[in-house]
């Protein structure tokens, strides 16, 4: 396990490959998944709040993205099931997975992670031994003086396994008040948590709520329009 220090711009560099099939749960207005569509990666971006959604559509065609950038307006949970059964569905015969599911909501992305226990239960006929598994890229805060084994741990809890040590990073952000940083923890997603039988159910529509205070408290929830990237 790893802990690195940077900016926010490690992830653009991670991520910003042609061809990789990005899963962006809370995409905001785009800042993301629009400038990674635009460097060929082929994007599902998702926001719940719908003049996100609205805005996020509007800067995509400001940019001139024909295709590569599929856009959603849905809870992150729901939205994770729903662009794994939409991507499969591009072709039923073969296992298809996104390179990496990006999650930046800090308050909070750490409990949906749960989503990804038997997320791809459906699909186990099609997993052979040259299939692969995605990254997770997932933002998080913490005081803990000892970040690495905290957020580690809070994974771990949340998915029902630790995340494997020798291929973690645990990567800092920035500080965001006294004693108080955002990080972001990389890891594969494991095939015991894949393909486990305890399925997670979407059923509590009223997580809602807690959306509504993080949205509200979000930079991006005002700054709507992004430039024409190059
Ligand atoms: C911190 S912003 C991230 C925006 C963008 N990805 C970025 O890198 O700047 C978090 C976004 O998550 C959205 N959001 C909050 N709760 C959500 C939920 N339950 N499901 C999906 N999106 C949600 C908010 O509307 C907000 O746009």
């Amino acid at each position: 396990m790893e802990l690195l220090a940077g900016d926010n711009d490690m992830l653009a560099e991670v991520l910003f490959k042609p061809k990789e099939y990005v899963c962006d749960v809370f995409a905001g207005v785009g800042p993301f998944a629009i400038p990674a569509a635009k460097k060929g990666s082929i994007v599902y971006a998702n926001d719940l709040n719908p003049s996100s959604f609205e805005w996020m559509k509007k800067n995509i065609e400001t940019n001139k993205i024909l295709e590569g950038i599929r856009p959603y307006n849905l809870d992150g949970r729901a939205f994770i099931q729903q662009a794994v059964r939409d991507l499969q569905s591009t072709n039923e015969h073969q296992w298809k997975t996104f390179d990496h599911f990006v999650m930046n909501l800090p308050a909070i992305a750490i409990e949906f992670l749960d989503t990804f226990r038997g997320l791809y239960a459906d699909y186990k006929h099609l997993y052979d031994a040259n299939a692969k598994l995605p990254l997770i890229h997932c933002h998080c805060f913490t005081k803990s003086s000892d970040p690495l084994q905290e957020i580690t741990q809070r994974v771990g809890e949340v998915m029902g396994e630790m995340p494997d040590s020798l291929k973690t990073t645990v990567h800092w952000v920035r500080n965001v008040a006294p004693r108080k940083d955002m990080y972001c923890i990389t890891f594969p997603l494991s095939s015991t948590i894949a393909f486990a039988n305890d399925k997670r159910k979407i059923e509590k529509d009223n997580e809602q709520e807690d959306a509504d205070v993080s949205m509200n408290s979000h930079p991006y929830f005002f700054a709507k329009s992004l430039p024409a990237y190059m």
